[in-house]
């Protein structure tokens, strides 16, 4: 079979293009612009940048022309930037999507074609790209095709200049079937360092060793590329077996308000894990397990668990790492559920491991909760 009859093959290569796109507008912006006024903060009190917004109007508008009766589930939507305080960014927003569509920015090797760039750089009015963002306005739902987006995720780590991940992934009847995720800061070899946000640390970092993308079809494999380079290179997951568990690292989120830092490390004890957790912003944990960096994601939820976690968070991930041979569920043990709405109500947390060790996590998942006197979450 030829690359081109591959099951959603022209998903797949829609989707690195969009993804490749809006990488580098959100490059750029860390580059050039990032300062407090290029930021919101949402009524969650989440951040949201001129990146965040940038990016989801470059990826909606690639979509609107290739796939235009397709739905978005997408995270921003345009209202802030239609307020007062919002006038700037909208500015701005409209600027760099524009010079993104329009390749002027950087082009992207390997995906050129006159005729869809010209219907891509078509009718970039204000108005149009305030509709592309909200494109992503869709509610979700497990019958039909879909496509989830987080335009920037891991927002926070982006502005400290730290992970940060452009993730998109499309959706059939609920299942993930293509899997894209930019990450402009995750270093191209794992040997190499990557940021962290720690700005002195961070000045020792070679740019120029930075800068991945992952792609995963479901049956076809998990790969890394280069934002430059448009050679794939297929990733594993390192092997690990029950008796070598031990020696296992884990990734988890930076901050403790996104997952329960105790319970994760009382998780690792039980596990007879040693090595410290690897903390990480964004969905460049999948990433990062997926090569073999680390083994095994926890996102405990915090408190009641009454958080639900959004589909867009983890689509694009969780395809990568099963292509990579391993076994993504909720914390207790069911798969995850994209067909329930924007947000994965039917699961509580998430857990990422080999196949081969994933029921013992589970386990040790469970033990640690009840414990904490946090069994009712199972
Ligand atoms: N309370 C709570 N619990 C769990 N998750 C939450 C919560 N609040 C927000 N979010 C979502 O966390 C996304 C970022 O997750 P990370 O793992 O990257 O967090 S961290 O930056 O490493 O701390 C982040 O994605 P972005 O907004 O795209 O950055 C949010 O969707
Ligand atoms: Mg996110
Ligand atoms: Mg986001
Ligand atoms: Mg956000």
């Amino acid at each position: 079979m030829t690359k081109s009859e591959a099951p959603y093959a022209r998903e797949r290569s829609i989707a690195i293009r969009a993804v490749l796109r809006a990488s580098q507008l959100t490059s750029s912006v860390f580059d050039k612009l990032i300062s407090a006024s290029d930021s919101l903060t949402k009524s969650d009190k989440s951040p949201v940048t001129v990146g965040d917004f940038g990016a989801q109007a470059v990826v909606n508008s690639i979509l609107a022309t290739h796939f235009p009766d397709d739905p978005i589930v997408g995270e921003e939507d345009s209202s802030d930037l239609k307020t007062e305080e919002g006038k700037s960014i909208k500015e701005q927003v409209c600027r760099l999507a524009r010079e993104a569509l329009k390749g002027a920015a950087t082009n992207c090797p390997g995906l050129s074609g006159q005729g869809v760039q010209k219907q891509e750089e078509e009718d970039l009015t204000e108005e149009k790209l305030l509709a592309a963002i909200d494109r992503g306005n869709h509610e979700g739902g497990a019958i039909g095709r879909m496509w989830a987006l987080d335009p920037i995720d891991g927002t926070k780590g982006f502005l400290r200049g730290g992970q940060y991940a452009v993730c998109l992934a499309f959706i059939v009847d609920g299942v993930v079937q293509v899997g894209v995720m930019g990450c402009p800061n995750l270093p191209i070899s794992p040997a190499d360092p990557k940021p962290s946000g720690d700005k002195e640390r961070d000045a020792q970092v070679d740019k120029s060793k930075l800068g991945t993308v992952y792609v995963a079809v479901r049956g076809q494999g998990a790969f890394q590329r280069t934002l430059h380079d448009e050679t794939e290179t297929r990733i594993s997951m390192r092997s690990l077996s029950a008796s070598k568990l031990s020696q296992a690292s884990f990734c988890e989120s930076v901050e403790s308000g996104h997952s329960s830092h105790g319970t994760n490390a009382r998780i690792a004890e039980l596990l007879g894990i040693k090595n410290k957790s690897v903390r990480m912003d964004s969905q460049a944990k999948y990433a990062s397990i997926a090569r073999g960096d680390g083994d095994i994601y926890l996102r405990l939820p915090v408190g009641d668990g009454s958080y639900q976690e959004k589909i867009w968070d983890h689509a694009s991930g969780l395809l990568l790492v099963e292509e990579a041979g391993g076994k993504v569920t909720d914390l207790r043990g069911q798969a995850l559920n994209f067909g329930a709405g924007r947000t994965l109500r039917d699961n509580k947390g998430v857990v990422a491991a080999h196949w081969d060790v994933h029921g013992q996590v589970i386990e040790a998942v469970s033990k640690a909760l009840m414990e904490e006197g946090r069994g009712s979450l199972l």
